[in-house]
């Protein structure tokens, strides 16, 4: 939030030396059942909806069935009614002849004659069952006979092939419970007791409003330090699924008068608020403040022991709930699915969720914050004795870390890691999980995405977790992928990645990435040079800033070796990644830095090659033969995928 830096660092309040909106922070439990008092009991709002556009709502009342289904004895079959007991005697040697009565009951049609001793009524599969009869012979086990007759060579049983009055479903019966969600399944019971209408509770109305001078609607161009509003979207999308009808007013900047404004007129026009952004600490962070003169008793709970979500501000004006989610995404995501979820599916008059747990072993340590509890996103895949939970962390702040995530596992408050190896339980966000086809984890790049596309188009899903070259060798050790992406350059031998395989893995060959210097278009230091005269006139000009990159790159130990043990200004900021590297040149935090060429051109950047990366894959030798492996290997030598890389500036090992 752009307005919070201008107020950082001083205490808001000067007098006292303290933050005038410290929060204070409740168990999630605590947090939840304040939330709650304060909004119920509540009665729901209920509306008369025909069966076409009831679809997803919640019923408000039981449904109790008003008639038998079917409504008489049926027949299952095309055949003959008959008695029983008739049919005694009957055998393949000495078969019993029945009279044929003057009539065919066809579907729709009332019988009108009773089947007598000694007589059957030809019958339609769904024709009504006559008087007298209490089975059905089928048709294929009969023989037409002279004078209207037919032999039957074998006894039956009473109730054969007949369906009863109310065996479906009984008059009376509760045929639905409130609550229920309405599908497809749902309509069909209702229609078939021929119910048109039913009472279903009104979706609450939620507006939704996300905060900061710095957020952009998607579909419009991003102004320089601005971001694209992610909240607005996936909170409208979460409140749809899950009973509310959500209304999105787009962001609002952090200015106390328009948000004051935007939030009354919000709370007038829907039964709730969610808004999300500038809940923390800085100086932009307003709407908290807002609330207090929206309505009473206003804030019931701010400062939850959560993570991620400690700033979750919970409000009640005059009955309706209001709520600040935190800004990151993940924070927004994950504490509205958690606190949020059940306070709006009961206003929806909808039962609690239910979610499916799985356990899954966890094989790296996970750190903890003390004193919150933590909740960690995790992708599921298949590993040699069960299933396998991976941490998506990017942080708070990323959305990949929940959108990628099969479920979550908690860590307790008192704890401040979870040890490897630990048997985690795992709630999922859906009620199954697939487990992918193809497991791929270490060091990602662009050109993956164009080896794996002919695998999506055939069906097959892929996983690929992003851990770094060295977090993917040692998954494809413990078996828990099939391939590991790497990039490692062996010093001593000065080699790429086959001195890093150990038994049980084997080398595919991947493609080659120039790695070179990327500057400005138009910089006169660096157009048209070589890489060491580059670095040389950057060295030679003090007010040349340079990117790093982090200790254990490859690139890194390039860069090095070209600056000879010069620490020039910016050598200390070391992102992690290409792209990092190519956006920092981009936006003119730095003149240069070394990035690979298509990630350079991608950014439209100068590019001065120096070296080639190898991108190769340490194989999993046990899971070779599984067939997405297979399908992998056959991409990677196809002409489609060769092309495809060509084009994206990857040369082919
Ligand atoms: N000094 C402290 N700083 C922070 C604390 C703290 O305790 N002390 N808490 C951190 C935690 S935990 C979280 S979570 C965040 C949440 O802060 P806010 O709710 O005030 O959110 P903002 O500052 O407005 O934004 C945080 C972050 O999220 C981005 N954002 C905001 N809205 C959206 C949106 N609609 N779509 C996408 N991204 C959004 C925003 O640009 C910021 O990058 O605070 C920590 N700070
Ligand atoms: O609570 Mo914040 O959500 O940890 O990132």
């Amino acid at each position: 939030m752009a307005r919070k830096t201008t107020n950082i660092s001083p205490p808001n309040n000067r007098d006292s030396g303290e933050q005038d909106q410290f929060l204070t922070i409740l168990s999630r439990e605590e947090a939840l059942q304040r939330f709650e008092a304060a909004l119920f009991p509540r009665a729901i709002t209920r509306e008369q909806r025909g069966l076409a556009d009831a679809l997803g709502s919640a019923l408000a009342d039981d449904v109790v069935a008003p008639l038998d289904v079917p409504p008489f004895d049926r027949s299952n079959v095309d055949g003959f009614a008959v008695r029983s007991v008739d049919l005694s005697s009957a055998t393949e040697g000495t078969p019993v002849r029945l009279a044929l009565n003057d009539e065919a009951i066809a579907c729709g049609t009332a019988p009108t004659k009773p089947v007598l001793s000694g007589t059957a009524t030809t019958i339609a599969t769904g024709g009504p069952l006559p008087r007298g009869a209490d089975a059905i012979v089928m048709v294929e086990h009969t023989q037409p006979a002279d004078g209207f007759a037919i032999d039957v060579r074998r006894t039956v049983s009473p109730g054969q092939f007949v369906s009863y009055a109310g065996s479906d479903i009984a008059r009376g019966e509760t045929l639905l419970r409130a609550g229920t969600v309405i599908g497809s399944r749902e309509v069909g019971m209702l229609a078939a007791c021929g119910i048109a209408e039913v009472s279903v509770a009104g979706r609450p109305r939620v507006a939704v409003i996300s905060t900061g001078d710095e957020l952009v609607q998607p579909g419009s161009p991003l102004r320089p330090a601005a971001i694209y509003d992610t909240n607005g979207a996936i909170v409208a999308a979460a409140i749809d699924e899950n009973g509310g009808d959500a209304v999105f007013l787009g962001a609002v900047p952090d200015d106390d008068a328009q948000l004051e404004a935007a939030m009354r007129r919000a709370l007038l026009e829907s039964d709730m608020l969610v808004l999300s952004g500038g809940t923390s600490k800085g100086a932009g962070d307003l709407s908290h403040r807002i609330i207090g003169r929206l309505g009473s008793p206003g804030i019931t709970a701010h400062g939850v022991a959560l993570k991620p979500g400690k700033p979750l501000c919970l409000a009640v004006c005059d009955g309706k709930p209001v709520v600040i989610l935190p800004g990151f995404p993940t924070s927004a995501m994950f504490t509205f699915h958690d606190m949020i979820v059940p306070v709006l599916r009961r206003m929806a008059g909808m039962p609690p969720r239910t979610d499916a747990k799985v356990s899954a072993k966890v094989p790296i340590r996970i750190a903890s914050e003390l004193g919150r509890t933590e909740f960690v996103m995790v992708s599921l895949v298949e590993g040699r004795d069960g299933l396998i939970a991976y941490p998506t962390g990017k942080g708070s702040g990323a959305i990949t870390s929940f959108a990628q995530a099969d479920g979550f596992l908690r860590i307790e408050t008192l704890a401040d890691h979870m040890p490897a190896d630990t048997e985690a339980e795992v709630t999922l966000f859906t009620r199954h999980v697939r487990a992918p086809d193809l497991v791929i984890i270490g060091s990602h790049c662009t050109g993956l995405d164009l080896v794996t596309t002919p695998l999506a188009r055939a069906g097959l899903i892929v996983r690929s977790i992003a851990v770094g070259s060295l977090g993917g060798l040692a998954a494809a050790r413990r078996g828990e992928c099939d391939l590991a992406p790497i990039h490692l350059f062996d010093d001593r031998t000065e080699t790429y990645n086959t001195p890093f395989l150990v038994e049980g893995l084997e080398l595919l060959p991947g493609w080659r990435r120039m790695q070179g210097i990327v500057f400005c278009r138009g910089d006169r230091r660096f157009e048209g040079v070589s890489a060491q005269e580059a670095v040389r006139a950057a060295l030679a000009d003090p007010s040349c800033i340079m990117v790093n990159r982090n200790q254990g790159a490859g690139t890194r130990i390039l860069i090095d070796r070209l600056l000879g043990g010069a620490r020039p200004e910016g050598y200390w900021n070391q992102p992690r990644s290409h792209n990092a590297v190519a956006a920092a040149v981009a936006q003119r935090r730095a003149d240069w830095g070394m990035t690979i060429a298509p990630v350079a051109r991608a950014s439209d950047l100068g590019f001065i090659p120096l070296a080639e990366e190898y991108y190769d894959f340490a194989l999993v030798t046990a899971r070779k033969q599984r067939p997405a492996v297979q399908a992998f290997l056959d991409a990677l030598v196809s002409d489609e995928i060769r092309t495809a890389l060509d084009h994206a500036g990857f040369r082919r090992a």
